[in-house]
């Protein structure tokens, strides 16, 4: 199986093309790209304004999109699986994904004291964002791998079922809560992480992803909770 990158011409689905074509053709398209894909609510709708940063969030957005690939038929039939692993093997692309991450969180005017990130592709870059956010860090982890305590949530993904837990006292009650992930396909993952987080006590303040993949309609799962994603699939 040989993958296909965004920033190759071949052979892309048409979810990938579309918006490879958004964001490379014409800087000022990328530019309205980048708009819609800013902080929303769960229904999608815009930003209520235009970001500051919008012009270094559109040139990296172009960067990042280059060094995804996607695979066909993973992990299971039926499943396209953008693969978000190269982003961390190149140095610049890499502190280009944490700035952009950091001034999507700048951007929104929250505060988190505490980053959650979602394992396990959650953990590549959550840490980095809590220390550059001056916040602390606590993992979702799949069931079994923590010691104590845990809170259990039993979740639907878009290629399975799982089980997520958080350990018991790993946030305060009444502290601010940032969620972030990789990817938001169906939303099942960030909805059970959400629950987790609101059964600890801690005031969930928003979500954040790299991708979002809106023709599943994860955001629908988020009960309106402020959802942030960076680059998105259009289809
Ligand atoms: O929106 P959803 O449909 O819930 O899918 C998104 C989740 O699926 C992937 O994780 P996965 O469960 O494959 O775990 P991994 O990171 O360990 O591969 C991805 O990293 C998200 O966490
Ligand atoms: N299509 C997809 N590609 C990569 N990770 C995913 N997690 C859920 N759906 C995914």
């Amino acid at each position: 199986m040989s993958p296909t990158t965004y920033a190759s011409q071949v052979p892309l689905t048409s979810a990938e093309v579309a918006v490879l074509s958004k964001n490379n053709s014409n800087p000022s398209e990328t530019t309205a790209a980048t708009a819609s894909t800013a902080t929303q609510d769960a229904s999608g709708g815009q930003p209520a304004a235009a970001s500051a940063a919008a012009p270094e969030l559109a040139s990296t957005k172009i960067k990042l999109l280059g060094a995804l690939r996607s695979f066909p038929d993973f992990p299971i039939p039926g499943i396209q699986f953008i693969d978000i692993l190269p982003l961390f093997q190149d140095v610049s692309i890499h502190l280009s994904l944490l700035r952009a991450l950091e001034l999507q969180v700048l951007e929104s005017g929250v505060k988190p004291d505490v980053i959650v990130g979602l394992d396990a592709r959650g953990f590549l870059f959550g840490p980095s964002m809590a220390l550059r956010l001056n916040a602390g860090f606590v993992p979702v982890r799949k069931q079994g791998k923590m010691p104590g305590p845990c809170v259990t949530v039993a979740y639907e993904k878009e290629y399975g079922t799982d089980y997520f837990q958080m350990q018991e006292g790993a946030i305060k009650p009444g502290q601010k809560v940032l969620v972030v992930d990789d990817i938001i396909a169906t939303g099942g993952s960030a909805a059970a992480a959400g629950d987790l987080v609101k059964k600890l006590g801690g005031d969930l303040v928003g979500y954040l992803f790299i991708l979002e993949i809106p023709f599943l309609k994860g955001r629908e799962k988020l009960g309106g909770v402020p959802t942030t994603t960076l680059l998105e699939t259009d289809g």
